[in-house]
């Protein structure tokens, strides 16, 4: 943390942590609290070779929470399943950790274990809830859904404690769509009715006629990756098949010879309706008394997506008038449904218990997907199928590498500048670049600049998942610039600026003419440099720690600093002097390995040219 400042303040350190302090000089974009134990990457053999792209980016973690479990450095994380998972998703899982498989927990017995757990795999019938971020104390850093549906997961408050979610979006697709389309012939067929009468001992051939699929309108509502599927074993089987989806692009209905069409003409012309779509706020119960009103008399409906986007009372209504003709249920608004459901019990329903995702197949899909998605979120790197954080293919992630850290630092850099080092509202970060704005993600770099902001004056621990809400919460705008350059595009970012407006600095000379605190930084063959503080220029890469002083120009000054410093043993790793003119101010930067002790800094100030200075822990 900064230090000192003007010739005549006293000077007091204050140390915390940095993300450096852990012995690694790369950024940890998934940084966890300190009781993660933490496996090198290598150690695991997993197979999605983005994996390998993306350990460039590992890193072990460092918090200042002392409210977490102490866990010995070298142990292993633990991950609770707490739903049913294949072996071969589990064999992943205890090649790197302790795998606690629990099932059938009730809330209270997952609350009671969660402070124990660093990630959890649940299915469908975990709800994981406020309360169960709460319990875990900061311990729990990863929640990986074994499978699509995340409406279990309450994403708000597993941002807000910096927990990352993950799912298994595409193991289980096939199954779904195959489960939906065996619903759709079963309905149509009377195939479950049948059976329950013939293993009744009855053979009523007349009761159980059926309707014919193939020339009938099937409106697939949903048209993402289970919806397009089922549209597409639809079409083979001769149906004329509509879609509705608000956000599906035309070309991928086209290429099916699917019509794209709106709520109610799909619901109004169709047959059978298929409902494929998550349930979200806009789509919880959007199947009710009003839809039902709208659609074609003896509509038969399917529902393998969640039980809450229908009104389940409405639609036992529609079936006993008879405006629904039949459903075909794999999903409830509560699962299992009550034994007396009206809905399950009604005769022309057939039900199955969530079966959709439920092959051999899908599970051992879905299990490994889930469990490298895992995995390697406890190592730090960011999951291809986050769900609450970017999403950055690998290889931007590699290319971003350098200028992540050097993100984190200026930020760090920045505040420790700050006089009193809070207090501050609004930081703009200005990019200069030659790429299109369409060809920069500067989500990482920013939420790395929070970090490096928030971290040095909070308790609160700063990841990606986190950062914007944390910077909120707190009240900190960050707004971003771009400044267009002529260069070259193959360089990602020419610079970054941190500006903090409306602060005191500890050190005047940081202080742009506009009175604001300004750092600049490039990365040169490879390294993070601070290029500009203030007005002056500088050039020194920003590894170990910084010492600022502004002297007045003169021989003499690096040898007086640089004498002081050897007299204590603190290794000095380069010096920089950037000054407006000959024998006028300048600012001499000095890196060092080690952190001066007091006295030593306290000699540093009373060299008789330095006007003033400031260490700062990068
Ligand atoms: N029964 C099961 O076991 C099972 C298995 C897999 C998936 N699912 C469920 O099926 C659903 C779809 O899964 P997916 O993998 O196809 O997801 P997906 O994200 O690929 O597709 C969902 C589609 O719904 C669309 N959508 C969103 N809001 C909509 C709205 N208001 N109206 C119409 N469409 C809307 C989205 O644009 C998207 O294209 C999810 O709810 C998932 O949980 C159930
Ligand atoms: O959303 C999903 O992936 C399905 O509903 C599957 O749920 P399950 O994992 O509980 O079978």
């Amino acid at each position: 943390m900064a230090t000192t400042s003007a010739k005549s303040s006293t000077f007091v350190p204050r140390v915390s942590p940095s993300p450096s302090s852990n012995g690694s000089n790369r950024p940890s974009l998934l940084s966890f609290p300190k009781s993660s134990p933490l496996i090198p990457l290598k150690h695991l053999s997993l197979s999605r070779s983005s994996l390998h792209a993306l350990k460039t980016l590992e890193s072990p973690s460092i918090s200042k929470s002392t409210t977490l479990e102490p866990t010995k450095p070298d142990s292993k994380p633990t991950i609770l399943v707490s739903e049913k998972l294949s072996e071969v998703g589990l064999d992943v899982l205890r090649s790197f950790a302790n795998v606690d498989c629990s099932y059938n927990l009730t809330p209270e017995d997952l609350c009671a274990k969660i402070s124990l757990c660093d990630a959890l795999i649940v299915r469908s019938g975990t709800k994981v809830t406020r309360e169960v971020f709460e319990a875990a104390k900061g311990r729990l850093k990863v929640v990986g859904r074994a499978g699509v549906g995340i409406d279990n997961v309450d994403l708000q408050a597993a941002t807000e404690f910096g927990c990352l979610v993950v799912n298994a979006p595409t193991a289980n697709t096939i199954a779904a769509a195959e489960h939906g389309i065996a619903l759709l012939s079963a309905m149509a067929r009377n195939v479950a009715q049948a059976d329950a009468s013939m293993k009744a001992g009855e053979w009523k051939r007349n009761k159980y006629v059926g309707v014919s699929m193939v020339g009938k309108t099937l409106a697939v509502m949903g048209f993402g990756k289970v919806g397009s599927e089922v549209a597409r074993r639809a079409k083979g089987l001769g149906m004329h098949v509509v879609a509705h989806d608000p956000y599906a692009p035309d070309d991928r209905a086209r290429a099916i010879g699917v019509d794209l069409v709106s709520f109610d003409k799909a619901v109004s012309t169709a047959d059978f309706i298929s409902l494929h779509m998550p349930l979200t706020p806009t789509t919880n119960k959007i199947f009710n008394d009003e839809t039902f009103a709208k659609v074609k008399k003896g509509v038969r409906i399917v529902n393998v997506a969640r039980g809450g986007v229908i009104d389940e009372d409405a639609l036992v209504r529609a079936l006993d008038s008879g405006v629904v003709a039949q459903a075909a249920l794999d999903v409830f608004t509560v699962e299992p449904p009550p034994k007396d459901s009206k809905l399950v019990q009604h005769e022309n329903v057939i039900a199955t218990p969530h079966l959709g995702a439920s092959t051999m197949e899908a599970q051992e899909g879905v299990a490994i997907e889930i469990a490298e998605a895992v995995v390697g979120a406890l190592n730090g790197e960011l999951a291809a199928t986050a769900v609450n954080a970017p999403m950055v293919p690998a290889e931007v992630l590699a290319e971003l590498a350098p200028y992540v850290m050097l993100a984190e630092k200026l930020g760090r850099l920045a505040v420790q500048l700050v006089a009193g080092g809070s207090g501050i509202k609004s930081v703009k970060v200005v990019y200069t670049t030659a790429r299109d704005t369409d060809d920069l993600d500067t989500r990482l770099l920013r939420a790395m600049i929070t970090k490096g902001i928030i971290e040095p004056i909070s308790t609160t621990f700063v990841n990606l998942v986190n950062a914007d809400f944390t910077a909120k919460q707190k009240g900190l705008r960050i707004s971003e610039e771009r400044v267009s350059v002529d260069g070259s595009p193959d360089c990602p970012v020419e610079s970054i600026q941190v500006h903090i407006s409306n602060v005191d600095s500890k050190f005047a000379s940081a202080l742009s003419d506009n009175g604001e605190i300004i750092v600049e930084g490039k990365v040169k063959g490879g390294i993070p440099h601070l290029t500009c503080v203030g007005s002056f220029s500088v050039d020194v890469s920003l590894e170990g720690n910084l010492i600022l002083c502004r002297q007045v120009d003169q021989p003499g000054m690096i040898g007086s600093v640089g004498n002081i410093l050897g007299e204590e043993n603190v290794n000095v790793s380069f010096m920089s002097v950037g000054r407006i003119g000959v024998r006028k101010q300048a600012i001499m930067a000095i890196g060092v390995d080690e952190e001066p002790n007091k006295e030593t800094l306290k000699k540093i100030g009373e060299v008789e040219a330095i006007e003033e200075f400031v260490f700062l822990n990068l």
